[in-house]
Order: C-alpha cells, then sequence, then structure tokens
C-alpha cells in the first residue's frame, strides 16, 4: 500500500480527521496537517484501534463516529445553516458506500450496538445517551467565511464566478441574483460563505472597523504570473488577520503554466508547500476548466474543521455590514453576516449612530427568509442610513433599547472626541502648528459602498501630516453635474471606480477644466492619488555648505559694482549661490554670489586654491572678510 493522507484515510474510514489526528498523537506519530501522508504501518496501527473500539473496546474519545448510521443522526441534528462537523459520511453517496465497506469489513458489530453512536454534533443523539461523556462544546458548528484575495488579474472574479456557476443553487426562473456582498455555496462537504467583494482591500477595510469576518482566505495565484505585488500584500492581509490561507494556482489550463515555479516562489514569501516539506495548502485550479475546484473545497472544508469554528444560533445576535448600497425603489439595502445568534424579521438592529428594524430579510440567492443563523449572508430592507461595511451589527430587544443603545454610543463618540480635541489645542498651544498641512480634495465615485469603503480605506493610510486627503465626497454610481460643481469650486479631483461619467457631466467637467478619471483597478486609482500627492508636497530645501575664500583685494568696476578679488581657500564658489560675509566674528551680509570671474572671463564655478573675483550684489565688502557659500539643495522625501 502507498503512502495516504490523513484525511483521505479519515474519509475511508468514516471518521472525523480530528478523530485520526487523537490517534496519531497517542501513536507518537508527527504530522503537521491533515495532507500530511502516513506508511503502511501507521494506516495498519490506526485501523487495526479502530477495529477494536468498533467492536466494543473503550473508544479513545466521546465522540467516535460509527459513520453509516450515526450518519443520519448528524445530519438532522444540524441547525439550519450550521455545518456538520463530519459531513462526509452523510453528503456523498459515492464515499458513503466506500465507508458502508470500510466500515463491514474492519468493523462488523453493528453501529446500534457501538457507544460510538454518541456524536459530538448530534444534540438529538447526545439527550439520549448517558451524559457520561459531554461533548467538548455545546455550541454548534459553522460554516466557514471564505475570502479570495490576491494580484489583480489572477482569476479571482473568475474563481468566484466559477464556484458560484457549479456550487450555488439556480435560481428561480426569472430571477436575477444579484450581487450582494456575499454567497453561498453547497459543496459535498457542507456550506462555504464566500465573500465576493473585491479583493483585499475590503478586507482590510472590514478589519480597520475591528471586525473580522472572514475564517479563511483563499490566495489566488496565476500559474503563469507567479507572485506579484499584490499576491505578497494579499498574503501579509491574511497573515496579519491571523485566517489560516490555502494558496490557489489558478490557470493550470494555460500551456505557459509553471506550478513548479510558484511553488518555488512561494517559498521565497516564507509559504512552503505542503509537497516541499512545509505546511502551506497549495491547490492547483483552473477557474476556466474547473479543474482542481472540488479539491479546493474540500480543503477549504478540512480547514475549517481543524479551525472548529462553532457559533451559537440562540445566543446574543452580533454580525458585520458586509456591503450596503442605496436602491432607487426599495432604499437601502445591507448585506450583513451572521456571526453568532440568528436574526428574524422584526428585530431592531443597531450600527454606529442609527437603527432600523428589519422590515424584510432576503437570503443570497434572492428568496425571502424570516430567520438567519450563523455565517448566513443576509440582506437587511430597514435601515435608514447605508451603514459602512465592516460596521458591527447588534440587535435591540424594542425600540426604546435601540434608542437607549444609539444614545450611548452618541454620548461615548462625544466624550472621545472632546478629549481628542482638548489634547490637540493645548499641544498646538504650547508649541504652534509644526507643519503647514496641504489638503487634496477629492470627490469618489465607486459602483459599489464596498468599493468607496475600500477606497477610502487605502486612503486613510496614505495621509500624511503634511498631506490631507479630503474626501469631500464618496457616493455610490456615476459622477453628478453637481459633483462637477463642487469639484470646480473646491479644486477637487474627480476619481472614479468602475463607474464613468456621461458625455454630458464629461463636457461640463471639460467647460470647468475640473480633472474627473475613471478607473477600472483600484490600484491605478491609488497611483493617481499618489501623485496627486506628490503634486501638492511643497519641496523641501536644505542649505548646502559649498566653500570659503578669503578677501584679498576690492576691484570697483564702472557696471558690477565692488568686486571681491578673493582666494578660494575651501571647496568651491559658484554662480548664484549663496553668500555670507563676516568680519571678524560678525556676519556683514548675506546675499547672492551674481557674478563669479577668473581674471576677465565670467566662470560658473571656482574651485579650491584659485583667485577669483566675487561680485556680491552688495558694495561694502572689505579686504580680509570671509566669504562662505552655499546652495540650497531639494531634499528627496520618501
Ligand atoms: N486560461 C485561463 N484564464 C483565466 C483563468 N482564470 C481567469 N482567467 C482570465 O484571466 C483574466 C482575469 O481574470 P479575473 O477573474 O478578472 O481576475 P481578477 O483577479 O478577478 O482580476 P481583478 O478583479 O481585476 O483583480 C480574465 O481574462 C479571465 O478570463 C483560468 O483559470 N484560465
Amino acid at each position: 500500500m502507498s503512502k495516504v493522507r490523513i484525511y483521505t484515510l479519515a474519509k475511508d474510514l468514516g471518521v472525523e480527521n480530528q478523530k485520526l489526528l487523537e490517534i496519531l498523537d497517542s501513536l507518537g506519530v508527527a504530522y503537521k496537517s491533515v495532507s500530511s501522508t502516513l506508511d503502511t504501518e501507521t494506516v495498519e496501527a490506526i485501523s487495526g484501534i479502530l477495529a477494536e473500539e468498533n467492536a466494543g473496546g473503550t473508544p479513545a474519545s466521546g465522540e467516535t463516529a460509527a459513520p453509516a448510521t450515526t450518519a443520519p443522526d448528524v445530519q438532522q441534528a444540524q441547525p439550519e445553516g450550521t455545518q456538520a462537523a463530519a459531513p462526509q459520511a452523510t453528503t456523498t453517496p459515492a464515499l458513503k458506500d466506500d465507508v458502508t465497506q470500510t466500515a463491514s469489513a474492519s468493523a462488523p458489530t453493528p453501529s446500534t450496538t457501538s457507544p460510538s453512536a454518541v456524536s459530538q454534533s448530534s444534540t438529538a443523539v447526545a439527550t439520549e445517551a448517558p451524559v457520561s461523556e459531554a461533548p467538548a462544546s455545546e455550541i454548534p458548528h459553522r460554516s466557514p467565511v471564505v475570502t479570495i484575495m490576491g494580484h489583480v488579474d489572477h482569476g479571482k472574479t473568475s474563481l468566484l464566478d466559477y464556484i458560484r456557476k457549479t456550487k450555488v443553487a439556480a435560481k428561480e426562473a426569472g430571477g436575477i441574483t444579484q450581487h450582494v456582498g456575499a454567497f453561498e455555496a453547497q459543496t459535498s462537504k457542507g456550506r462555504i460563505v464566500f465573500i465576493d467583494t473585491p479583493g483585499h482591500e475590503a478586507f482590510t477595510t472590514i478589519r480597520a472597523r475591528g471586525a473580522n469576518v472572514a475564517d479563511i482566505a483563499i490566495i489566488v495565484v496565476a500559474a503563469d504570473d507567479s507572485i506579484m505585488p499584490q499576491t505578497r500584500e494579499a498574503i501579509a492581509h491574511a497573515q496579519a488577520a491571523k485566517v489560516p490561507l490555502i494558496v490557489a494556482i489558478n490557470k493550470i489550463d494555460l500551456p505557459q503554466a509553471d506550478v513548479d515555479r510558484v511553488k518555488t516562489d512561494l517559498t521565497m514569501v516564507n509559504l512552503v508547500p505542503e509537497d516541499f516539506g512545509g505546511d502551506t495548502v497549495v491547490v492547483a485550479v483552473s477557474a476556466k476548466t474547473g479543474e482542481g475546484v472540488e479539491d479546493l473545497l474540500e480543503y477549504i472544508s478540512l480547514t475549517a474543521e481543524l479551525e472548529d469554528l462553532r457559533a451559537d444560533p440562540k445566543g446574543e445576535f452580533s454580525g458585520v455590514v458586509i456591503e450596503s448600497k442605496v436602491d432607487r425603489q426599495s432604499g437601502v439595502l445591507a448585506t450583513v453576516m451572521v456571526q453568532q445568534g440568528t436574526l428574524h424579521v422584526g428585530d431592531f438592529l443597531v450600527v454606529g449612530e442609527t437603527y432600523g428594524k428589519i422590515k424584510a430579510m432576503t437570503d443570497t440567492l434572492g428568496g425571502r427568509i424570516k430567520s438567519a443563523g450563523p455565517s448566513t449572508p443576509v440582506q437587511i430592507l430597514g435601515f435608514s442610513e447605508a451603514p459602512v461595511s465592516g460596521d458591527k451589527v447588534a440587535s435591540a430587544t424594542n425600540e426604546h433599547t435601540a434608542r437607549e443603545k444609539v444614545s450611548v454610543r452618541v454620548d461615548t463618540r462625544r466624550t472621545v472626541e472632546e478629549a481628542r480635541a482638548q489634547r490637540k489645542l493645548s499641544l498646538e498651544e504650547m508649541m504652534g502648528s509644526l507643519v503647514e498641512v496641504r489638503e487634496v480634495n477629492l470627490i469618489l465615485r465607486a459602483d459599489t459602498q464596498g468599493s468607496v469603503e475600500a477606497i477610502q480605506g487605502i486612503l486613510a493610510k496614505r495621509e500624511s501630516e503634511e498631506v490631507k486627503l479630503n474626501v469631500m465626497l464618496a457616493g455610490i454610481g456615476a459622477p453628478t453635474e453637481g459633483d462637477v460643481l463642487l469639484a470646480s469650486t473646491a479644486e477637487a479631483t474627480i476619481l472614479c471606480f468602475s463607474v464613468s461619467a456621461s458625455a454630458p457631466v464629461k463636457k461640463i467637467a471639460d467647460q470647468k477644466a475640473v480633472d474627473l478619471k475613471s478607473f477600472k483597478i483600484i490600484y491605478e486609482l491609488i497611483d493617481e492619488v499618489d501623485r496627486l500627492i506628490k503634486g501638492n508636497v511643497e519641496p523641501v530645501f536644505e542649505e548646502k555648505y559649498l566653500g570659503r575664500a578669503e578677501v584679498r583685494m576690492l576691484i570697483k568696476h564702472p557696471k558690477s559694482g565692488t568686486i571681491a578679488g578673493s582666494y578660494v581657500t575651501d571647496g568651491s564658489f559658484k554662480r548664484n549661490a549663496k553668500a555670507k560675509v563676516t568680519r571678524g566674528k560678525t556676519v556683514v551680509y548675506e546675499g547672492t554670489i551674481v557674478g563669479l570671474k577668473r581674471f576677465k572671463d565670467d566662470v560658473r564655478e571656482v574651485q579650491t586654491g584659485y583667485e577669483c573675483g566675487i561680485n556680491l550684489d552688495w558694495n561694502d565688502v572689505m579686504e580680509g572678510d570671509i566669504i562662505e557659500a552655499s546652495e540650497m539643495v531639494e531634499v528627496v522625501q520618501a
């Protein structure tokens, strides 16, 4: 028998990965992850232990699964919207067959007599079973929430589209699946929720607000392009958020695809693929042909299982806004990810300093729902103002409590602001303003609230003490005539992302000489902002010493006035340089060298050890004076 991966063996034997890991621990076998391989002896040892357990021996832990028959219990006991801890045995018919065969071969004892009928996830069975072995946690498992990040054009959207196309239940006739910032994929391993907002900036925006919505990050790397700048950024963001990452090497259908090169390059960024001896899960996929996508989904489920994601549907509700938009007909529509508890139509929600009552809720397919449990993205109608992505959502039992929560928040903010303002004032009073702050006025327009938020998040990071980015208006949809007028009075630049101006608006912008630029790629927009920032930075000069000369004789020139016949004792002298004349210890003049002569010729520069005529725009220079030359050089700013 050749080597076998842990998760494959778990699948074959119909037990949870966690169970196998426990056995491996008890055997003292080292492994890195569930995709580590096992040799034949270890596999035999494991099979022996399991067979013994199933034959009536003492199970290693109370959660041993007797797959073929306990599986339905596990499935029934699943609260809506949560994921089975060991869904393998229940959801794939092919696997079920495998499991049945393996189970009957290695464990002839019918599972009804097996103590392993007590399942960790099966509350129904657990209540009937003796309570001697309490489950590790009463809190049910929840589905993983996944975000896909990576460099521009490496295939994030295509991969999401492929998964959506193949794993999302078809919409009812006539309906159109709308972009709501997330979707739920049904896989053979259970439900996986994908965040659909663009790239890692949206991810960071959400995190910047103190919320963490993703459990697993997929880093997409194109097999023909390998690691690029935004790949590194994406990896850094996932690592900063401390979420496990899976690398999806995409576009493997291309003839120029070089999976090994990508794997080698991954090692350079400290992500060592498993087949290189590391523990980074790397899956080769093609969003075009679908090759490898099933494996990717399987790895997501495995990672989720190891993360042991749980949330209490009966607990206090908490959620995070993923995306929001203003719909002309319906009003404010916000997609909220339920993280804990259960949302019901009619609940009061508090977001930031506003509250609303849920008038209607739809799932990601657009179907009306009445309640939503953990790891469920729902679109909510009922907010009076569009919340921003990353905003945390709380619930309130009634309108009165909601109002109270809001007023506490307002008070807290005011207190913080006042404290901040006082600190600032006293500092400024003491020190005065140290730097002059320049402002770059911007008007932002983007296709979704998520994009607006993402861009604003990046802009905030680009502000410095010298340059303040003043976003005068940030809105969803194409720029309007009003925007152009505002830009023209405020000398603002209009930046559009994934939306463009209509011809009449463009014409007005031309007439008013307003800069109006549209971008399809977020990083290009940011490059433009960087250009604006640079354009607005006052150049900084510093004085650089050039040389020193002694005045040895005075020459009266009919046109130029007094010329100081001097000897350069140090450095050099340049025409147009700054000059400082010292007499004894006193500085008697500061000005400019307007002329420099060697004999009768005008020269640009004179070096140490040479005599020259220095013409200052000042006639009172005297013999014995020391002239010091310097020039102002621009300091290159980082
Ligand atoms: N041959 C091939 N082409 C792919 C594959 N995945 C994506 N592409 C192509 O690569 C290009 C970029 O794909 P996108 O899905 O838009 O990439 P993205 O990473 O979402 O790009 P941005 O949204 O601009 O960051 C498109 O032309 C896709 O058709 C793949 O697996 N194979």
